[in-house]
């Protein structure tokens, strides 16, 4: 069983709404809905790795320094262990715009038990329901 780093990220905009993204069609779990992020790359730093996927996912830039850690996802799938750090970020540039997702949803931490996420994500629902 191999395990996966995946880097994601819980953008949180004024009124404490939280950014989700909706997984393309011919992706695995398409049409579901997750924090925008992907897999570290060799060599690379998670924060690294969330800064560019932000800006490769959304058209947004942002800072380490913005970054701060929620939690983290440890998640048996099929093919793979899924190891998923969580960060919020409430400081970037620019206006996120689905560049290589079907949508993007603002939704208060509480309404995201409405929108069908990976398993992997229901622990993260909850502690950014405790944090925001
Ligand atoms: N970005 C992100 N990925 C998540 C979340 N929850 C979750 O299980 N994942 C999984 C889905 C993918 O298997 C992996 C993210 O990899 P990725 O975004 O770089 O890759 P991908 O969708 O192109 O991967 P693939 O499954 O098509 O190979 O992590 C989440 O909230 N955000």
């Amino acid at each position: 069983m191999s395990l996966l780093l995946v880097v994601a990220c819980a953008l949180v905009d004024a009124d404490r709404r939280v950014l989700i993204a909706q997984r393309p069609e011919g992706k695995s779990m398409a049409g579901l809905w997750e924090f925008p992020g992907g897999k570290v790359e060799i060599g690379e730093t998670p924060e690294a790795a969330i800064i560019r996927e932000l800006e490769e996912e959304l058209g947004i830039s942002t800072k380490s320094a913005c970054l701060a850690p929620v939690s983290f996802a440890s998640h048996n799938y099929d093919n793979f262990h899924l190891l998923m750090p969580l960060y919020a970020c409430r400081k970037w540039q620019g206006t996120p715009r689905p560049k290589e997702h079907m949508a993007l949803k603002w939704v208060r931490p509480q309404g995201l038990r409405d929108y069908p996420m990976p398993p992997a994500d229901a622990p993260l629902i909850a502690a950014l329901c405790d944090l925001l």
